[in-house]
């Protein structure tokens, strides 16, 4: 298969080895210094694009390679608040094809299984209540993580208790704290921290006066975000439309 990539930092080197590893070709590498690439025919020629740049890139980048008529496997986070129906549009009645997860690693798509299993059956147990922490690397842009939102928005569809999720703590590098604990009995608070080179820790932890309950995906390396990445543009080139993790790890 022909790859393109967009975003050439430590995901798309990453994504860059485990391609060439299954035997895939790399047609173009497109990062901030040569977006006159995203005109040539190498770019045109690939089967699927790969990108994994930053939250204010990502959408522009989906829009340029849509142009071309090449598919778009992403992983960037932090650009859905802006842009989601827009491109969720474009793939469903435009014709385009975008698969997109906050997070590609196969832990985490085991992990969210049993987050949406604990949701729902914490509808049983009100004593309860849920928060969650993520942590990662300093150079993280967006807080809370993709993944996170996307673990609390699974919470939120389940626990009927909990309406919406928002932004807590955020501890910095340095140890300083800004955000608030406070909030509603009804909305879900998501703390981060930001530490060392972290590749990502996610915690859902139910509390009650009895006891607590946590479940932790924690990443060793980025090594599974970015098999999965690969494993979602081979899936891809033979998919259209707007898919996710879900359409590709079926349990
Ligand atoms: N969904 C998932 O499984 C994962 C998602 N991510 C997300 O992927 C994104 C990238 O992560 P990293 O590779 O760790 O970041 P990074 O900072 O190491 O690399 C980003 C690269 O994108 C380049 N870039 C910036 N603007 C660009 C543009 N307009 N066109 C082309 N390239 C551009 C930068 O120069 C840099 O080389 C982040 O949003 C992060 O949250 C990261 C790991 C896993
Ligand atoms: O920025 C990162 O590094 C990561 N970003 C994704 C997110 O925001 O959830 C996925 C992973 O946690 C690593």
């Amino acid at each position: 298969m022909k790859i393109a990539l967009i975003g050439y930092g430590k995901m798309g080197k990453m994504i860059e080895q485990i391609a060439l590893g299954r035997g895939h070709q790399i047609v173009s590498i497109i990062d901030v210094d040569n977006q006159q690439d995203f005109d040539s025919p190498e770019f045109a020629s690939a089967d699927v694009a790969i990108e994994f740049t930053n939250p204010t890139a990502a959408y522009g980048n989906y829009l340029k390679a849509f142009a071309k008529g090449v598919k778009v496997v992403s992983g960037s986070t932090g650009w859905l608040k802006d842009h989601k129906a827009d491109v969720e549009r474009m793939c469903t009645e435009g014709g385009q094809t975008l698969f997109w997860a906050s997070n590609f690693s196969v832990g985490v798509a085991i992990f969210s299984a049993v987050n949406r299993y604990l949701a729902t059956i914490m509808n049983s147990f009100p004593e309860y209540d849920v928060a969650m922490e993520e942590t990662h690397h300093v150079h993280k842009l967006d807080a809370p993580s993709g993944t996170a939102i996307t673990l609390a928005e699974e919470i939120v569809d389940r626990l009927d208790r909990k309406q919406r999720w928002v932004k807590g703590t955020v501890q910095a590098a340095d140890g300083t704290v800004s955000g608030t604990e406070a909030c509603a009995p009804g909305e879900l608070r998501i703390d981060a921290v930001r530490r060392g080179e972290v590749p990502g820790i996610h915690t859902v932890k139910y509390d009650s006066p009895a006891d607590s309950i946590t479940i932790t995906h924690d990443a060793h390396s980025r090594q599974g975000f970015a098999l999965g990445a690969v494993l979602a543009a081979e899936y891809t080139a033979g998919h259209t439309g707007l898919l996710t993790i879900g359409d590709m790890f079926k349990f």
